[in-house]
């Protein structure tokens, strides 16, 4: 028997409040895909991960992670499905060094990465364990949230616009740390605004528009239509 979907949504609505926000988005992340979500600002794509991980309660519709109903489980315990998130503003706390932030989060599935395995795929951090959270690079805060959900136990990853605001020689080192997930098996649904970086990386991409899936390409379609992305993109 095959492995159920890392994840699949389908006919998803969000609101806040009285604005509806996603309108019937559906997509799929096979396991070990990785899959690019491209669209403007503003058309959902943080909504989406919102959504999926529980932080933005008032959805409808249906979202299974590894086959199981994530809607119905809580945002705390939402780890143990192996679901992890990174939010754009990262999440580091200033005043922890890089172990403690590393190492809070309190609901752990049993499958996390040890503090060994971390340090060996980012070896910076390793160097810099007792540096305040406060005192990192964009760069290295961002490896950090992604470290922090692999010690959590995360085999599923959304990762919102991880190379925002970042020196191309750090959104470089980050795609390094993405093809060694992907060697890993994890799978990872990334929002991104860089094509040049979605390219390199992803298996597969949505294009969003107006909370909606409005094309699913794989990598051929991707590259053959490259000009009309951007269009639809914004870039
Ligand atoms: N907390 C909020 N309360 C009300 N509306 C919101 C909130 N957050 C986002 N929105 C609205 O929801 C829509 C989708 O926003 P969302 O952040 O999901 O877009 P996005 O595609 O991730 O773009 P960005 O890259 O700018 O975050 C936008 O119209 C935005 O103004």
């Amino acid at each position: 028997m095959h492995n159920p979907p890392a994840l699949e949504v389908q006919n998803l609505h969000a609101w806040y409040g009285e604005s509806h926000v996603l309108h019937g988005l559906s997509l799929t992340v096979r396991e070990g895909e990785t899959v690019a979500l491209l669209g403007r600002n503003g058309v959902g794509k943080s909504t989406l991960m919102r959504s999926i991980v529980g932080i933005l309660p008032t959805r409808k519709g249906t979202i299974r992670v590894w086959g199981a109903d994530a809607i119905a489980t809580k945002p705390h315990r939402i780890a143990q499905l192996g679901l992890g998130y990174v939010p754009e503003e990262r999440g580091i706390y200033a005043s922890l060094t890089v172990y403690e932030n590393l190492v809070l989060p309190m609901v752990l599935s049993d499958r996390g990465m040890s503090t060994d395995e971390i340090f060996e795929l980012f070896p910076n951090l390793k160097e810099r364990r007792g540096s305040l959270g406060g005192q990192l690079s964009g760069g290295e805060q961002q490896m950090l949230a992604i470290a922090r959900i692999l010690y959590a136990g995360a085999r599923l990853m959304l990762l919102d616009e991880p190379t925002e605001g970042l020196a191309p020689v750090i959104v470089q080192k980050i795609g390094e740390v993405i093809h060694l997930l992907k060697k890993k098996g994890i799978s990872i649904l990334i929002a991104e605004q860089n094509l040049h970086f979605a390219a390199r990386i992803a298996d597969r991409f949505y294009l969003i528009d107006e909370g909606r899936v409005t094309a699913a390409l794989d990598r051929d379609e991707f590259l053959a239509s490259r000009e009309r992305v951007e269009v639809s993109v914004g870039v």
